[in-house]
Order: structure tokens, then C-alpha cells, then sequence
């Protein structure tokens, strides 16, 4: 180590330390599952239905024989991200943080279903860039009102009453994707919102195509 200069060890504000490279990488992992590890980023408001299809499309993966894990941002901030708000700063790292852990979990060779409101474009565009071309952004374009009529934790009608500060799409910005790969809306024709089970069918469908279900 003597004949190594320091900075050739910093990442960050860590020094001194090096990569390390392991005997299976990720193509010898993806074959024995017989799937590509890819992260599948659901963006949208509170009540959107981000948790629902995830975990729907996860359910209906397995029964295909395909192993998925949802990485929620309610559940998350109970443990790994417990001690982040929802100020600016506090989403940023959230969202950084969870980038990095569904990269760890697809490069593992896991469909990776990540459900954040991450409501800022940046934050999603550098995860993009971090991950690389087996991000695929989920976009639930579900107006405010609907989602405001759900309200299935009464999380909107609180802040309406002040109750909460800073609620996406009452009083915090909501930057809405522009290139998402997949986007989930009412149909343009009658109005009608397809259910979670038929959401699930189109997602895997995009990801039968572009050959992440098998390796
Ligand atoms: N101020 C404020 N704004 C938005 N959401 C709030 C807020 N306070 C609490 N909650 C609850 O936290 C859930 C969102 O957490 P996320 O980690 O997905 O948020 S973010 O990506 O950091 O913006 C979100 O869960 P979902 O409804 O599942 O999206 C809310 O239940
Ligand atoms: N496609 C859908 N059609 C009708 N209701 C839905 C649909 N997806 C979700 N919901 C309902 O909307 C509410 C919010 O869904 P949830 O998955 O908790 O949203 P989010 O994770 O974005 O906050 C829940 O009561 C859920 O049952």
C-alpha cells in the first residue's frame, strides 16, 4: 500500500479505500436466475398508486418465476431512512441513498421495483445516470384530484388544514418526468383508470421485450 498516493484511495470523504473486484459478476448471477437485474422507478404523488403496482407487478413476476423486490419509500424511511424529512435536502439524499441501494440490488440481478414520490428531476436523472441503461422510469400521471379524492392516510386533507407543511402537490413541488420509459394515466378516450393487475401486464410486457426476463 506504501507505494500508493492517497488520493488514488478517496471517494467522497472517505480515503484509503479500494475497489474490489469478486469471482461472479453480474452476467453469471443473471444467468442462474434467468432474469437481468434492471431497477423499475415508480415517480408520482401521495396516492398515486406507486406501492400498489409495485407490489402487484412483484406478486405477479413471481408466479412467473421471476424475483423481484419492492424498496418503498414509506417502508425505507422507517429504517434505513429514518432520519430524513421532507425538506429539499432530505428527499435529495433519500433518493440518492435508495438509488445506490436498487443499484446494489440490480447489479445482484434483482428486477428492483423503488416506489418514491422523488419529486425532483434531478435527483431521478442522477440515479438514471448511476444506474445506468437498466433504469426504466414508471411515471403514475395521476391528476392531484384524484389522488386528493383516495387520500387513503388523510395525508392530503391535513394539509389542506395546515396540519402538514410541505405536501407534494399542496404546497412542495411535483417536477413531472418528460421521458419516462413507462407512463400509467386515464385513458385518453373514456376517462377510465385500468386497475393495478392490468398496470402490472403492461409493465411486463415493456420489460419481456427489451429481454430483462431472461439471461
Ligand atoms: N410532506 C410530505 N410530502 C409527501 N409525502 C409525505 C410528506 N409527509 C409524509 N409523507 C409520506 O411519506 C411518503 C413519501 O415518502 P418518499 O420517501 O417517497 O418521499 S420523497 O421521495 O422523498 O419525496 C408518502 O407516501 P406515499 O403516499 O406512499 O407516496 C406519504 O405517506
Ligand atoms: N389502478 C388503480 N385503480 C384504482 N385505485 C388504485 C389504483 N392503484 C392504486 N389505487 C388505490 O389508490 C390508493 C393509493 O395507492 P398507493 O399504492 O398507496 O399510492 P402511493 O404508493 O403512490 O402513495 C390506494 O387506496 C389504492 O388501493
Amino acid at each position: 500500500m506504501s507505494d500508493v498516493t492517497v488520493d488514488a484511495y478517496k471517494v467522497g470523504e472517505s480515503t484509503n479505500i479500494k475497489w474490489h473486484e469478486g469471482a461472479v459478476d453480474r452476467e453469471t448471477r443473471e444467468r442462474a436466475l434467468g432474469q437481468r437485474g434492471c431497477v423499475l422507478w415508480f415517480t408520482g404523488l401521495s396516492g398515486s398508486g406507486k406501492s400498489t403496482v409495485a407490489y402487484t407487478l412483484e406478486h405477479e413476476l413471481f408466479k412467473r418465476g421471476k424475483i423481484a423486490q419492492v424498496l418503498d419509500g414509506d417502508n425505507i424511511r422507517h429504517g434505513l431512512n429514518s432520519n430524513l424529512g421532507f425538506t429539499a435536502e432530505d428527499r435529495e439524499e433519500n433518493i440518492r441513498r435508495i438509488g445506490e441501494v436498487s443499484k446494489l440490488y440490480a447489479d445482484s440481478g434483482m428486477i428492483t421495483l423503488v416506489s418514491f414520490i422523488s419529486p425532483y428531476k434531478r435527483d431521478r436523472l442522477r440515479v438514471r445516470e448511476r444506474v445506468g441503461d437498466r433504469f426504466v422510469e414508471v411515471y403514475m400521471k395521476i391528476p392531484l384530484s384524484v389522488c386528493e379524492d383516495r387520500d387513503p392516510k388523510g395525508l392530503y386533507k391535513a394539509a389542506r388544514a395546515g396540519k402538514i407543511k410541505g405536501f407534494t402537490g399542496i404546497d412542495d413541488p411535483y417536477e413531472e418526468p418528460e421521458n419516462a420509459e413507462i407512463e400509467m394515466e386515464v385513458a385518453k378516450e373514456d376517462g377510465v383508470l385500468a386497475p393495478p393487475r392490468e398496470m402490472a401486464e403492461k409493465i411486463i410486457e415493456y420489460l419481456d421485450k427489451k429481454g430483462f426476463l431472461k439471461a
